[in-house]
């Protein structure tokens, strides 16, 4: 059959390919979108969304048992209340079925007439592809522009043993329905760190292995040792420094995971094992050498600021291009694309601001530059910490864990921040305002802010402003 010829082809449902194909199609372009697995990708489907959901579920768990703190009645001792898993993961495939369905309706939408393939996409040349369908047919597709869009999976580190002890994923832990006794994680990131939590107050015990000397490797000590405090404290238990060499499954089915350590050589022995160690690009099953495209040497899609691949026409978004992996970042890369195609109007992918979130409890927030990078680069700062238990809100809520940690410059507007404690993510997005409005640091430490909510300690954040870097 000859190929089918489109304005423009996105090969994954990913946090940029969904809008693009409808903003794309609604400018009158034929537009294809291909997705071999889950409409909605991972950020939806086996990422943030479902993540942040049984979190959720953790969460209200934790309130309950600590009600004693605001003096309300217990009404289950912390060893007593468990998940019901099943449930919470039942309610967590309600709440991503909708939002997959919602993009479903979107892309199918008549008006916007976007051709959808469910199927497995990959270069033959340049502007062709060949897709795989999944009803077993194929079908073969060219278009002048393509974008690539097919984000990541879990890394697999070479650890002897690792792939006959049957270990998981978070896709796979995410839809797990039996508590596990006993959790091990390898990887103290992003993953590792939220999953622990949430875990442990569904009521497994939980050891993280890490392989470096501080959790979150871009983050200053003194945030990754107040987060690893405040885990500590719910029970989770951490062997740092840690170069897991070796994985194995006892007759009982336990699993061992012997680590060399700065400290010596440690075994950890675990009902089961979540490898959460980074991630790898979708970039190998693609035929990108059918069409010259190039990667880096980790298989991550190489693009310039307009995230334009060295092949003309074709784009690479999101994860799958190198630097960080945020839904945001995905969205803002749509954006970038759109604008350029639609509205000619160009903007670099390379100046923009990076916030983001750790969903712990409390939560790491950050926006702008960390204390070690402002070193690192040799920006003259000016820095103020400020633990979060002298905030009002805090003593209402009995929440003290944390601290707030400014930067400022010598024009005396903001280089970053960091933010340990509730809500850390909202308080950030009012610095990262701030920031984009220039304001100087002298503007919101007089501004008027509603009393008693956790911005008004923004009033006094800056007051120990002291010179940094010495
Ligand atoms: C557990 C977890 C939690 C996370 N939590 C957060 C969070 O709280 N906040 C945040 O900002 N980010 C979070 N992330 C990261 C976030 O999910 C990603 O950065 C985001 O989804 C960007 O994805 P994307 O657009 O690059 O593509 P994706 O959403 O990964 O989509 C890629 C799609 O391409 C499809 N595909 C791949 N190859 C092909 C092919 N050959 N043919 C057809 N289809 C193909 C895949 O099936 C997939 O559906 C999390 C990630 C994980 C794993
Ligand atoms: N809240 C969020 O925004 C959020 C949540 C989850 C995931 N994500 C995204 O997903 C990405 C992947 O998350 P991740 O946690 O898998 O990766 P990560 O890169 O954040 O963390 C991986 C950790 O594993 C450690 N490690 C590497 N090899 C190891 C080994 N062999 N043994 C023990 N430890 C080892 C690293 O030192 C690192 O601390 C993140 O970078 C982030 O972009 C974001």
């Amino acid at each position: 059959m000859p190929a089918t010829a489109f304005d423009a082809i996105i090969i994954g449902s990913g946090q940029a390919g969904n809008p693009l194909a409808t903003a794309l199609a609604q400018a009158g372009r034929k537009v294809a979108m291909i997705e071999e697995n889950r409409l909605g990708g991972s950020c939806i489907n086996y990422g943030c969304s479902p993540t942040k959901t049984l979190i959720a579920t953790a969460e209200r768990l934790h309130h309950i048992r600590t009600s004693a703190q605001v003096a309300a009645p217990e009404t289950a001792s912390a060893t007593d209340l468990r998940v019901d898993l099943a449930a919470a993961v039942a309610r967590k495939d309600g709440v991503i079925a909708a939002m997959r369905d919602g993009i479903r309706s979107n892309l199918t939408k008549k008006q916007n007439n976007i051709t959808l393939l469910e199927g497995h996409a990959a270069f033959t040349a340049p502007n062709s592809l060949h897709v795989a369908l999944a009803n077993g047919r194929t079908q073969d597709l060219t278009a002048p522009l393509i974008f690539i869009n097919t984000g990541t999976r879990t890394a697999i580190p070479d650890v002897e043993g690792l792939a006959d002890v049957g270990y998981l994923t978070t896709t796979q832990l995410l839809d797990l329905k039996e508590l596990p006794e006993h959790l091990i994680i390898l990887g103290g990131g992003y993953i590792g760190l939220e999953f622990s939590q949430m875990f442990r107050r569904f009521g497994s015990r939980i050891t993280i292995i890490e392989s470096g000397p501080q959790l979150l490797e871009r983050e200053d000590d003194d945030v990754c040792r107040g987060l690893q405090e405040a885990l500590t404290k719910e029970g989770i238990e951490f062997v740092m420094n840690a170069r897991a060499y070796r994985a194995s499954r006892s007759a009982s089915g336990s699993i061992t995971v012997s680590a060399h350590t700065s400290e010596g050589e440690r075994r950890v022995r675990g009902s089961h094992l979540l490898v959460a160690t980074g991630r790898r690009p979708n970039s190998d099953k693609i035929g990108l050498g059918f069409a010259g495209i190039k990667t880096d040497d980790k298989g991550y899609i190489l693009v310039n600021n307009n995230l334009q691949t060295n092949v003309k026409g074709v784009y690479a978004l999101g994860d799958i291009h190198p630097g960080p992996q945020f839904t945001h970042l995905a969205y803002d890369d749509y954006r970038i694309v759109r604008d350029a195609l639609l509205h000619g109007r160009k903007r670099s992918a390379r100046e923009r601001p990076l916030p983001y979130v750790v969903f712990t409890d409390p939560p790491m927030a950050r926006i702008g530059l960390s204390e070690g990078q402002a070193q690192e680069d040799k920006i003259p700062y000016r820095m103020a910490t400020m633990p979060i238990r002298t905030i009002g809100r805090a003593q209402h809520t009995s929440k003290t864990l944390g601290f707030w940690k400014v930067l400022v410059g010598k024009d005396d507007r903001l280089l970053g921040a960091t933010l340990l404690g509730p809500e850390a993510g909202e308080i950030m997005a009012v610095i990262q305002v701030a920031m984009a409005g220039r304001l100087k640091y002298q503007q919101l430490q007089d501004m008027i802010f509603a009393h008693p909510i956790w911005a008004e300690g923004l009033n006094n954040v800056f007051r120990d402003l002291k010179a940094g870097g010495k």
